[in-house]
């Protein structure tokens, strides 16, 4: 008799993104059943490296099984939608949707498919569409798509209906607020992943549905998904912000920048190549492709070919790939290289942020310091600048030429800076994070790991100002004022820190 099944779950410790695995209710009560009877459920699989994360519908607990033996086998098979491979094998994402009770042959042999083709895309996803769909569903995804505003021609822009992916997060979220509030149309769509705390994400989303925006809970990997969207709404822009963001994670989970920022993006080229009438696209790029380049400032014509980490990669690749499906189905393609934002609502794995927390809770800070002991800096950008440059862009991408798949001209392809043209050093940043805090932060000063951070970064940004009038001006002093503020009103001093 197998021991009983609560006692086999452990609380989830550190980052357990992408590796949830969702039970329904029935397949609890099969497992549940299979431990009291102890009989087999004779089905045969893989064994998941002894452990396994499980969500519980029921509770909303997140918890941990180890040691998940023959006995356990049971709690891998009551699973009906494989989410996708992130991680290894044995650590495989599955998803469960409650609306499809299956049979567990039948979840078994989508497990097993998903298993063999070790692919980084979703296959569960193609089977199954987790959270959208229905009537209901529809009208949120029409109504958000509305345009309100009647004037004809912004900076021969005109009216939009603006697709925003990843538009719970912190650029998609401050976008897709910019474009409602001046009338322009916006559906969101976002996976939610847990890279960092979602109820980040959540209460973004909340946000903007105050405003009127509905946030589709979706993969860009999804491709019947996307297909849907673009059979509801004839997007007139999609403003691509769904990515796997940072540099230094790349180092622990090279699979999901490859998942997000390579198979996500062609999965929605591909949707909009084959939309009719075809959207132009915006999207994020990244000031990390200039790599090592050492020539300052970057200009859009500086070399991109010396990545520093996998996450530069797979942006100089969004950036070849998206080339292509300009010059072959003419697709209006506008890459913005984005230099290190921030801002109310900002990413939480950010320097800037996570010093914040730490310095608040009395934490140490850790400070890396270049070669010959010469200080790290960026060329930050305060959001609000960062979105005068979406907004722009879209206004002026010029339409895709393309109908049913086939290009019949030319196309626009971009790339600008959208930087704030003035680097600070990262030592600089704390002292103004001390000043508006009034905290002393506690510094532990080490040398940059090799990591995939480059030393500096300092934009052109000429080529956006003569196309669209781009010009920053919030510098860090400003810009870091207005984020404290945003900070203390959503944590409170005390974020994170245990209530005794
Ligand atoms: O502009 C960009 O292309 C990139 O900007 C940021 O990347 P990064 O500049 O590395 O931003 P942070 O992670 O906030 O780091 C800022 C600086 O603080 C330093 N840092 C970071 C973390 C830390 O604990 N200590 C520390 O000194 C980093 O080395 C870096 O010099 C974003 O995280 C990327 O998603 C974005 O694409």
């Amino acid at each position: 008799m197998p021991a009983p099944w609560p006692h086999h779950w452990l609380p989830t410790e550190g980052n357990h993104n992408q590796r949830l695995t969702f039970l329904s209710r029935c397949e609890i009560s099969a497992v549940e059943s299979h431990h009291r009877t102890g009989k087999p459920l004779n089905l045969n699989f893989p064994n998941n490296n002894n452990m396994l994360h499980v969500f519980h519908e029921n509770t909303r607990d997140i918890k941990t099984c180890h040691k998940l033996g023959d006995a356990h086998q049971g709690i891998g098979l009551a699973v009906y939608s494989v989410r996708r491979t992130l991680r290894p094998l044995q650590e495989s994402v599955i998803r469960v949707k409650r609306r499809y009770p299956l049979p567990l042959s039948t979840i078994y042999s989508i497990v097993s498919t998903s298993y063999e083709t070790r692919s980084f895309v979703d296959s569960g996803s193609r089977y199954f569409s987790a959270s959208w769909g229905g009537i209901q569903w529809e009208k949120q995804v029409r109504h958000s798509a509305q345009i309100s505003r009647s004037d004809d021609i912004r900076n021969g822009g005109g009216k939009m209906s603006v697709l925003v992916t990843g538009a719970a997060g912190f650029v998609g979220s401050h976008v897709s607020l910019a474009l409602k509030k001046r009338g322009d149309g916006v559906v969101g769509i976002d996976n939610f992943n847990n890279y960092y705390d979602p109820t980040l994400k959540k209460s973004r989303k909340n946000l903007l549905s105050k405003n009127g925006i509905f946030i589709v809970e979706g993969d860009i990997n999804d491709a019947k998904l996307l297909a849907k969207l673009f059979d509801i709404v004839a997007f007139t822009h999609v403003m691509h912000l769904a990515a796997q963001a940072g540099v230094r994670y790349a180092m622990e989970n090279p699979n999901s920048y490859i998942h997000s920022n390579i198979a996500g993006l062609v999965t929605l080229l591909e949707t909009c190549k084959s939309a009719n009438p075809q959207p132009s696209i915006v999207w994020a790029s990244s000031s990390s492709v200039y790599g090592l380049n050492e020539k300052v400032p970057f200009s859009e014509s500086d070399r991109t070919d010396q990545p520093a980490s996998l996450y530069a990669a797979t942006k100089k690749a969004g950036e070849e790939i998206t080339h292509t499906y300009n010059h072959i189905y003419g697709l209006s393609i506008t890459g913005l290289r984005f230099f290190t934002v921030y801002g109310p609502w900002g990413r939480p794995d950010m320097a800037y942020f996570s010093f914040t927390r730490n310095i608040l809770q009395g934490k140490p800070i850790t400070v890396y310091r270049g070669k010959n002991l010469v200080d790290l800096a960026r060329d930050f950008t305060y959001i609000d600048d960062i979105v005068k440059g979406c907004l722009g862009s879209l206004d002026t991408s010029g339409k895709s030429t393309g109908s049913g798949g086939k290009k019949t001209g030319p196309a626009p392809y971009r790339i600008f800076n959208l930087g704030n043209t003035s680097p600070v050093t990262v030592p600089t940043l704390v002292s103004i994070l001390e000043r508006h805090l009034k905290m002393k932060a506690k510094k532990n000063i080490i040398d940059m790991p090799g990591n995939g951070d480059v030393p500096f970064t300092h934009a052109n940004i000429s080529s956006a100002t003569d196309e669209f009038d781009y010009k920053p001006t919030t510098d860090l002093q400003t810009g870091l004022k207005k984020f404290v503020r945003w900070y203390l009103s959503y944590y409170g001093y005390n974020h994170g820190k245990p209530i005794n």
